[in-house]
């Protein structure tokens, strides 16, 4: 299926980076870290798994806390773990949840948390079942805002407006 829909209906917008096996594999990553959620509070259980572009799979689960607004989601413990294991290039994260009439979807701040390393890579939003739908960064995160626009040449020539 390589239908091409903007929306979260869409199921295969193209081939993609990842062969079937592995964004099978990727998957079940996902769905094994989210065994290992610490969800307390809410016990919505959510787990990530981050492909790196070495193919370095990096798994996250959402880390809750009594203090509730330090909660971690499960994309944002899988990139800083990624991230502090030396890794700033992803092909991909797929996310895992019990949710079964939906697939989950990734909070705004995971989104802007994602897109600082790029708008160009794929999260595949997942069912328990394992169907998932596509997206990429830059659809999930339209008109975003990141670090290239903190660059010093833009800011002087603003500053040299004035
Ligand atoms: O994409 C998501 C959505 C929610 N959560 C977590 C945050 C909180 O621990 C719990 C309920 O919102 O699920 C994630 O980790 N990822
Ligand atoms: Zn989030």
């Amino acid at each position: 299926m390589d239908g091409v829909n903007s929306g979260r209906d869409t199921v295969h917008r193209n081939s993609g980076d990842l062969s079937e096996e592995m964004t099978k594999n990727l998957i079940l990553q996902s769905q094994e870290a989210k065994k290992r959620s610490y969800c307390p509070y809410s016990k919505f259980r959510v787990g990530a798994a981050l492909m790196t572009s070495d193919n370095s799979v990096i798994t996250g689960c959402n880390v809750e806390n009594a203090s509730s607004n330090l909660g971690l989601c499960a994309e944002r413990t899988a990139i800083s773990k990624a991230v502090s294991e030396g890794h700033k290039s992803f092909k991909a994260i797929a996310i895992a949840s019990d949710l079964c009439d939906q697939f989950i979807s990734p909070c705004g701040g995971c989104r802007q948390f994602m897109r600082e390393f790029g708008s160009d890579w794929d999260v595949y939003l997942t069912k328990p079942d394992s169907s998932y739908i596509r997206m990429t960064v830059a659809e999930l995160l339209p008109a975003s805002f990141g670090p290239e626009d903190l660059s010093k040449e833009k800011v002087f020539n603003i500053l040299n407006e004035y």
